[in-house]
């Protein structure tokens, strides 16, 4: 390690949508925030680490930040606000296909406010013409005296590694943080549960918006003659019986698809066999119930 090495925490703001998400994926190399095509999916934590030779970047992915309409929205700006005073650098995301607006101007009085230097990233480049992309950087110079100003696109990979070499600039030296074989320190029930939520998901998103929680209520390895399986018993939570309805599916069919898709996710994030026990429960209007909000990990 060299007397310069640098280590510390990142991470991406920036309204719904802005690809927060697949950044994070893009620069750690593997899944683990999960991404969609809706806004407001990324409701944990979630932290992945990038080794390098000189540095260390710890990536927080924090949840988008809105107006709160509920007690669930209220607690996640309190998160996001937590999470913004504790990194060394703040990514701003704005997407380079959409106007800035009030909500990144107010996003971006926030965050100027902190102690972290504020990186603005203007993401998605390869929807636009490098001279819409040209105007956009100078539209977002305009909003702040940021410490940097990178254009990138995480779908491509272009400028992500100047992203994470601009990043790691502002990060302080330090010793090493977390060990080199260590992608992320999130719980791997909350990542479990994410993927069974992305899986209940999928398809139905219009119908079942936010309504959605899972809890990992068990995990057991089984040594079994030809290696270990891991079994999982999950628990999915909707607020009212017709969504429950719609998860199971007829005759329990989508409840079996979803089991299928999310298992091989699992496997694949634990590198092991694993057995899927699901169930759907309903807890009425969980989002506004502290009782169940705590029960559900919010
Ligand atoms: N073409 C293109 N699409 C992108 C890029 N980055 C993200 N997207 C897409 O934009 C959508 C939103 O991306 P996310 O990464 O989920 O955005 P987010 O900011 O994490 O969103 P929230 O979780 O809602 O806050 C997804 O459909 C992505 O595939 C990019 O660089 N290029």
């Amino acid at each position: 390690m060299t007397d310069d090495y640098r280590a510390g925490f990142a991470c991406f703001v920036g309204r719904p949508n802005a690809g927060k998400s697949t950044l994070t994926n893009a620069i750690i190399g593997s899944k683990i925030a999960i991404t969609s095509n809706r806004p407001q999916t990324t409701r944990h934590v979630v932290r992945g680490i990038l080794h390098r030779p000189d540095s260390q970047l710890i990536l927080v992915d924090t949840p988008g930040y809105h107006k709160p309409k509920n007690v669930l929205g209220k607690r996640l700006n309190e998160e996001v606000r937590e999470t913004w005073s504790e990194v060394d650098v703040i990514g701003l995301c704005i997407p380079a296909n959409e106007k800035i607006g009030p909500g990144d101007r107010y996003i971006t009085r926030e965050i100027t406010a902190q102690k972290a230097k504020v990186v603005a990233v203007v993401t998605k480049i390869d929807l636009v013409s490098k001279t819409d992309v040209a105007k956009q950087l100078m539209a977002v110079n305009d909003m702040a005296d940021f410490a940097d100003i990178v254009p990138c696109s995480a779908v491509s990979g272009e400028q992500v590694d100047v992203l994470v070499d601009v990043l790691s600039k502002y990060l302080p030296t330090s010793p090493q943080l977390y060990p080199d074989d260590m992608i992320t320190d999130e719980p791997e029930r909350v990542m479990i549960a994410e993927l069974v939520r992305e899986a209940a998901l999928e398809g139905v998103r219009d119908e079942l918006p936010h309504s959605i929680a899972v809890v990992i209520e068990d995990v057991e390895i089984e040594d079994l003659e030809d290696g270990p399986r891991t079994k999982i018993y999950a628990e999915i939570y909707v607020e009212r019986s017709s969504q429950k309805a719609i998860v199971i599916g007829k005759a329990g069919s989508r409840l079996r698809t979803v089991g299928t898709h999310a298992r091989k996710e699992i496997a694949k994030l634990l590198n092991q066999r694993v057995y899927l026990d699901l169930h759907v429960r309903v807890a009425k209007d969980w989002q506004t119930n502290p009782k169940y909000l705590q029960r559900l990990g919010f």
